[in-house]
């Protein structure tokens, strides 16, 4: 089985851009083995903390952005890194090349109960034009030149894009080494499965509930097929089964807070998983456009995001637009 560098390598990918997806693999190996030692490592569990988006910190979550942060940033292709977790952006070598945003452990509140979470991660350019700061970061998604994510399950995983189809690696826990294990992800067009959380439903709108309650009625419904429902409640983990076998997933607007109608956070989540996925043959749409066409207004903003199969998102997309 061919081995990360070489793939890289066949796949004509920059020096540079190897250098830090090879940095990113050296992280994800070390938050893999905290996780598989779990309580006899001391790992579980909530800090005192919150962090930049109110929410409460896991040790985890802390340790995995301290580890990526310290371990990317003596990387001298790494202009500058972002997180989930700190405030702003924290400089690397004035002459990277590249800038690295990333949501260090997603599906936090699965880690105490041994269920999946994930590292999510977006490649951008560094600007060559003198803008600096956080200013650098705000670019649409389309000018990712790498997107991916690793995976902690039962494997740990590795999946990403250069921009030629979305490679699956798993990790080799004898020898230490990301194995290549799926050349070229595909996902189906049409699916019979979905997943969102059900108990917001009366938050979101007439037109997204009208949507759900059509899956719902199954086939003596207008869609006239059973749906199936999953949720694992960690977006990376939700979105590989729709990389492997298709399905729709979505956290839509909802009128919870009246100043975060939206979850999941473009820079981390929303920009990444919609590069695999379109590289995959789907759609990943916010509801209002296609995500990687956003223009980012600052790095910790949040979109709805609605992804997978290409003509169940055109499906959820025809609700939305009322023409339902
Ligand atoms: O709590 P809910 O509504 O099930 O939301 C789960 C969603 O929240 C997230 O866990 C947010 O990610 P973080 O754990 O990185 O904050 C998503 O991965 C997931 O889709
Ligand atoms: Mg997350
Ligand atoms: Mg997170």
């Amino acid at each position: 089985m061919q081995r990360l560098i070489p793939t890289l390598r066949q796949d004509q990918v920059a020096e540079g851009l190897i250098s830090v997806i090879n940095t990113l693999q050296i992280c994800a190996k070390e938050i893999s083995f905290r996780l598989h030692q779990g309580e006899l490592a001391g790992v579980l569990g909530s800090t005192l903390d919150e962090n930049i988006q109110g929410e409460t910190q896991k040790k985890l979550d802390v340790l995995s952005n301290q580890l990526l942060k310290d371990i990317l940033l003596e990387n001298k292709f790494v202009r500058a890194v972002a997180s989930e977790e700190e405030e702003g952006i924290v400089d690397g070598f004035s002459d990277g090349k590249y800038l690295i945003a990333f949501d260090p452990l997603d599906g936090s509140s699965n880690i105490d109960i041994n269920s999946m979470v994930g590292t999510i991660f977006s490649i951008l350019p560094a600007p060559t034009d003198g803008t600096e700061d956080e200013a650098m970061f705000l670019q649409p998604g389309s000018n990712q030149v790498a997107a991916g994510y690793v995976l902690y399950g039962p494997s740990t995983l590795l999946v990403f894009t250069t921009g030629k189809g979305v490679r699956v690696f798993t990790l080799d826990q004898k020898v230490g080494e990301f194995l290549l294990t799926e050349h070229d992800l595909e996902i189906p067009k049409d699916t019979c499965e979905f997943a969102i959380n059900m108990s917001n439903y009366r938050h979101w709108q007439p037109e997204m509930r009208h949507y759900i309650d059509d899956l719902l009625a199954g086939e003596t419904g207008p869609r006239c097929k059973n749906f199936n429902m999953r949720w694992i409640a960690a977006m990376v983990a939700d979105v590989h089964r729709v990389l492997c076998r298709g399905g729709l997933f979505t956290y839509p607007w909802d009128c919870r807070e009246a100043n975060k109608p939206y979850k999941l956070r473009l820079m981390y989540e929303g920009n990444p998983m919609a590069m695999l996925v379109e590289q995959a043959g789907g759609q990943a749409h916010s509801g209002e456009q296609r995500i990687l066409d956003i223009q980012p207004q600052h790095i910790h903003q949040r979109i709805g995001v609605i992804l997978g199969s290409s003509n169940e998102v055109d499906a959820c997309l025809s609700y939305l637009q009322g023409s339902q």
